[in-house]
This record gives C-alpha cells, structure tokens and sequence, in this order.
C-alpha cells in the first residue's frame, strides 16, 4: 500500500472507533483480519496514524478546520509527519484508494498559526472537563504538561538485574538503538519511533526470551526502586496485577527475603506465574484472591506497595483512547476504589513500617488528596521523606523537586509517563 491508501484506511478505522466505541487495538486488529494483503509495514504506518490521530484529535481538528475522520488522519500524516499538503492532493490523486483532497481553504489555515487562538484545552488537547484536574497540578504550565501527553512514547526496558547488568543488556541489543535512560539505573531507551515506524519487537529478543530485560516505563521503574526494598524484608504488593512492578521488587532485593503479590483481580494476576518463571525470580509467593488470602501478615510487613487502580491520566501517551473515554463519573468510582485500596493494604504495614502509594495518574484527587484524607483518618501513618529515599535509592542522580514532599513524573518534567508516589511510615 502506499501513502494514500494508509491513510483512507486510518479513517476507516478511526470511523470504526468511533461509531462503535471500540478500543483501538480492537478495531486494528480487526481491519487487519479484514485485510490480509496488508503487509507489516502497511499495518505500522496505519497503526501510527490512528494514535497519532487520537493523541492530539483537538489540535488536529482545529488546526485541520475539520474534526472528522478524514481531518485526524490527514491533519497526522501533515501536522505530525511532515507530509506536503499539495504532494499529498497530488498522490491522492494518482490513487483510486486515497481519500478526499484538501482544500484550498484548509491548505491556507495550515498555513497559518490558528492553534495559538484555540480555547487552553485544545491545545493541551484533553476533555475540557479534565481542566481543574491538571490546573490543580501543574499551575500556569498545565497545558504544556497536558500537551506532553499527546507525543509518542518511547519504549522503555528494565534490565533484570538477577540475570545481569545493564552494560551487558546494552550491547545485547545494541543493533536495536538501546541507549541507557537518563533516571533509572536499570534502564534502556528505545526513542520514539518516527512517522511511519514501530519500535522493534522485543519480546522476541533472546535476552527478552531469557527473562534478562522486561518493558517498562523508567517511570514505573523509579517508583520501584523508591519503595526501597532490601534484601531479606518481607513485602507486599497490594496491586500486583500482571507483576511489573513485583518482578522489579524482587530484583532490587537480590531475590532475598519475601514479596506477596496480591490482586483482587485473578484474571489480572494471571500472566504474572509465567513472568516469574522466565525473571527468575524466586522469593514471591503469590496470593490469589480469597477473604483471608492475607490474614496471617497482617501487621508483619516491613514495606507495602499499593499501586492503585486509576485513570491512568499519565499514560496517555501509550493509551490516547482511555484520554477521550474517561468520564467525571469514572473519577469519581476510582477515587473510591483508592481509598479503599489504601486503608485496606494499610492493615499489613508493620509499626516502623513502610507504605507506598503509587499511580499512573497527573490527577491531584488520584494523588495528593488521596493520601491526605489517608492521613487524616490514619493518624498512625505520617508522611515519610522522600528527598531521602531518594538519595538511596538514586545515588548520584539529581533529585527532581517533590511537590508537597511526593514523586510527581511527566512526560514534560522527566521524559517517562505520569507517576505519582507518596511514601508513608508507620508510627512505632
Ligand atoms: C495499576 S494496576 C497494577 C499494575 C501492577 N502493579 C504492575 O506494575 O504491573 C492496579 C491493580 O489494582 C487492582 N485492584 C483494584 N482494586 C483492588 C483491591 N481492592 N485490592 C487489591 N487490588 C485491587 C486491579 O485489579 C489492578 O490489577
């Protein structure tokens, strides 16, 4: 397929979500079965314009004058691509598959710089009435903190040291265009790809193979390595899910000591048997959900980790279609949820002990305000220093700064997705 052909593609699956609500790894692989002569390079290409098309679909739309199907994936392939509007018309031309030519009218507003006249959410491009939550934040720099989350994401590594060092992952994968990341000093970096690129395949790495490196966000990373860990504590992972962070837990403790994983989820719990195998990791003994699947640790645990369901406001740059699904009312169930999760997992925590709370969201009431409504029906739990944990933790790396004392990451601020982690101790 050539250009225009992945183009009038992209709008038809982007129509396709749409119309049916549908998630867009859903409808992708969809048209894929529809349309085997497709080859890999076609799928990328189209792949990369519908998200690019999602990520900034405000910006795009205003820019375009057109918040169509057809204004997203072109107003991609130029805004975002760098693709010439005339060469384009002139391809479209040429191909009984391209879509609908540009208008002279659009091809001048693109000219023009109409995006420094659009409303703040626009060029922030998030639901408008996500505004509050950001503003709280982030102050005057918001829209360009919510901008950030419009970009490709790089991909990220974690190298699992049970199975080597970093030196050695690197020049395992040198030919990929690994390169160390700045943060965490167990990660690589895979730049984002460009245009019509995919990032390699890792996972059909030997060393991925092998259980020597994991995908993960060097955001997710440092929230691990900052619950600080050490060899033979006992620890629990309250929101373990497929155990990304668990396995990251239980290297940064040598395999010594003992990790329980736990989720109230069984189905999500699930891939984590196999990830445990392939990492080597062997000090975590996983605890299925039942009603006293955690009775006998109450109170025991030296350190525990609650990574909370949440919007997942900070990973919108890998996910854009949870950005337009979320709701105020879905908000406002996961600000339930946290604070469940949070008095619930509290109840392991020795006294001296440690508490993590952690999210993937930029969204104050996800974050800060949840830990202070903790703490103000926990008065045993006071907050713990984070500047501190993080000159263990990070030796050597300059510390960014810690509003209101937690771990604030973004896209714009550090280069990784939105995470948020407050540390809490139990009062002896
Ligand atoms: C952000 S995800 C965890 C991701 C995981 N820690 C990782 O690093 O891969 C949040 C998890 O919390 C779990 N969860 C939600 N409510 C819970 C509860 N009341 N108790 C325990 N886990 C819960 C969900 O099932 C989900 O797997």
């Amino acid at each position: 397929m050539r250009l225009p052909g992945r183009i009038a593609a992209a709008i038809e699956i982007l129509d396709d979500i749409q119309a049916r609500h549908r998630p867009v790894s859903e409808a992708l692989r969809d048209w894929g079965l529809s349309h085997r002569f497709a080859g890999a390079g076609d799928r990328a290409a189209i792949g990369n314009l519908v998200y690019d098309a999602l990520r900034r679909k405000l910006s795009l739309g205003w820019r375009m004058g057109v918040e169509s199907s057809w204004g997203l994936a072109v107003g991609a392939a130029v805004l975002e691509w760098g693709e010439e509007p005339a060469a384009l018309n002139a391809a479209f031309a040429e191909d009984r598959h391209g879509p609908a030519a540009i208008s002279e009218e659009t091809i001048l507003r693109l000219g023009e710089d109409t995006l420094a006249e659009a409303p703040d959410h626009v060029r922030a491009d998030v639901p408008e009435w996500c505004v509050a939550n950001l503003r709280d934040v982030f102050g005057d720099s918001w829209v360009e903190e919510a901008a950030a989350l419009g970009g490709r994401p790089p991909l990220d590594i974690r190298v699992n040291t049970l199975k080597g060092g970093r030196a050695k992952a690197v020049s395992q994968l040198a030919r990929l265009g690994v390169e160390p990341t700045p943060l965490s000093p167990v990660g690589l970096r895979i730049p984002p790809a460009e245009a019509g690129r995919r990032h390699p395949n890792v996972q059909v790495e030997e060393a991925f193979q092998r259980g020597r490196i994991e995908i993960q966000d060097e955001g997710s990373q440092l929230c691990a390595l900052l619950v600080g860990a050490e060899p033979g504590e006992q620890v629990l992972d309250f929101c373990a899910g497929a155990g990304g962070k668990t396995l990251a837990l239980a290297a940064a403790m040598g395999n010594r000591g003992q990790i329980f994983a736990y989720d109230s989820d069984r189905s999500r719990l699930a891939p984590i048997y196999d990830r445990l195998k392939r990492a080597d990791v062997r000090n975590v003994q996983v605890r299925s959900p039942a009603p006293d699947a955690l009775e006998d640790i109450v109170e025991r645990m030296d350190r525990v980790l609650v990574d909370a369901p949440c919007s997942g406001s900070g990973t919108w740059r890998r996910r854009p279609d949870a950005k337009w699904k979320l709701t105020a009312d879905s908000l406002a169930r996961r600000l339930e949820e946290q604070d469940t999760v949070l008095r619930d997992a509290s109840r392991f925590v020795r006294p001296g002990g440690l508490l993590a709370y952690a999210t993937c969201s930029l969204f104050a009431a996800e974050d800060g305000e949840r830990v202070e409504a903790f703490l103000m029906a926990h008065p045993d739990f006071e907050p713990a220093s984070m500047a501190e944990a993080w000159a263990k933790a990070l030796p050597g790396v300059a510390a960014p700064a810690f509003p209101g004392g937690n771990l604030l990451l973004s896209p714009h601020r550090s280069g990784t997705d939105g995470f948020f982690l407050a540390l809490l101790r139990r009062k002896v």
